[in-house]
């Protein structure tokens, strides 16, 4: 293999400040730009972070130079201009489901790109079911024998397909604690999931169907939030899931005064190709009352609607009792526009499958 050589430019403009990160062109062989890797990547600011980005740009070198698949050599690329930076502080290990797909070269992962080398069908998925045929019914029996009212008064507004309501789920300073995560997080733009791309990934797209804002609760700050680990683990008690592990991460909504999220159904039928299986159970938490709309209508229960009240949840489930690996299109349901004031609610989506460990690895679509 030739030696790996590299020079950089200090751009005119940053010269005189020398926190600020240089903009780093690899160049190879004899200072012809023949491989950058995907983005020209950008230096730390500091010696050490140069000194972490270089050996990092050295393995990415070696990486891609010894792959023997045309396509990955042509469609492995640094998406982000930090991604040798980051792959050189550890984030490959700590942020896997963005870095092994977004920062594959300096992450050495461009094999991962392969659905199938990165996401491997588990042999042993069925008897790690949460649920099988028959276990819905006696979840929702549990639910009318009282075992869960501690949370009520608990409303059975109907019986099949079940849902019901928990009027006292979250306490009031939960809710806020959960709202504020959100505004920690971020609220960004609710999307929809869109075509899978040839490596198996949903593109995610803004559509005029749903309007609302959200923010997951996917990073350390909201993860490890007392508040928000109490919330899943008292979610996964009641649902019957071995640990929260087999949920969605919390996704928090934000709803302004005329936003709405159409009908729809909850089962993304991509996902019973994946480890994940369907999603089983909406947890449907809402954090706010609202002053007037934003109601969730279920389209075909006769357009029974359930009115938001901060602290209620609300419980259906996505499949069938008998056969809870299909979908149970009774469920289909939307939120109503808010007509005066604002909505914050929460989503849990329970899933038949480990869900958790199979996101971090970015195999979950
Ligand atoms: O906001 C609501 O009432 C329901 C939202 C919903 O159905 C969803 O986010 O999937
Ligand atoms: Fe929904």
């Amino acid at each position: 293999m030739k030696p790996f050589k590299v020079s950089w430019e200090k751009p005119e403009s940053q010269s005189t400040k020398p926190s600020s990160r240089i903009q780093f062109n690899p160049l190879v062989d004899n200072g012809s730009l023949e491989w950058t890797g995907g983005l020209i990547q950008e230096l730390g600011g500091t010696e050490k972070e140069k000194q972490g980005v270089l050996e990092t740009l050295q393995k990415t070198y070696e990486h891609m130079t010894g792959l023997d698949d045309e396509f990955l050599k042509a469609n492995c690329k640094n998406q982000n201009a930090q991604c040798a930076f980051w792959g050189s502080i550890g984030e490959c290990d700590k942020n896997p489901s963005y870095m092994t797909k977004s920062c594959a070269p300096a992450c050495q992962s461009c094999h991962l790109l392969i659905w199938e080398n990165r996401c491997p069908a588990k042999e042993d998925l069925e008897e790690t079911a949460a649920y099988g045929p028959g276990d819905l019914g006696s979840l929702f029996k549990k639910i009318r024998e009282g075992v869960f009212d501690e949370y009520g008064p608990v409303e059975i507004l109907s019986d099949d397909p079940f849902v019901v309501t928990f009027e006292k789920f979250l306490s009031e300073e939960e809710c806020d604690a959960l709202v504020e995560l959100g505004y920690k997080i971020g609220y960004d733009r609710s999307t929809n999931t869109g075509p899978f791309d040839s490596f198996g990934n949903a593109e995610r797209v803004v559509s005029n169907t749903r309007t609302s804002h959200n923010a997951w609760c996917k990073t350390e700050l909201c993860t490890s939030d007392p508040t928000a680990l109490a919330i899943m683990e008292r979610i996964s008690n009641v649902s019957g899931t071995p640990d929260h592990s087999y949920h969605e991460h919390l996704q928090m909504l934000k709803y302004e005064t005329g936003q709405f999220y159409k009908p729809h159904h909850d089962f993304i039928a991509k996902h019973l190709e994946y480890n994940i299986g369907p999603r089983v159970l909406t947890f449907f938490l809402y954090l706010s009352d609202v002053e007037e709309g934003g109601g969730t209508r279920f389209t075909k229960l006769d357009g029974l609607t359930v009115t938001p009240k901060k602290g209620k949840a609300l419980l259906w489930p996505s499949v069938k009792e008998l056969d809870p690996l299909s979908v149970d299109e009774r469920t289909e349901h939307e939120a109503m526009s808010v007509i005066s004031g604002q909505k914050y609610a929460a989503n849990a989506w329970i899933h038949m499958y480990e869900y958790k460990s199979e996101h971090d690895k970015g195999c979950t679509g």
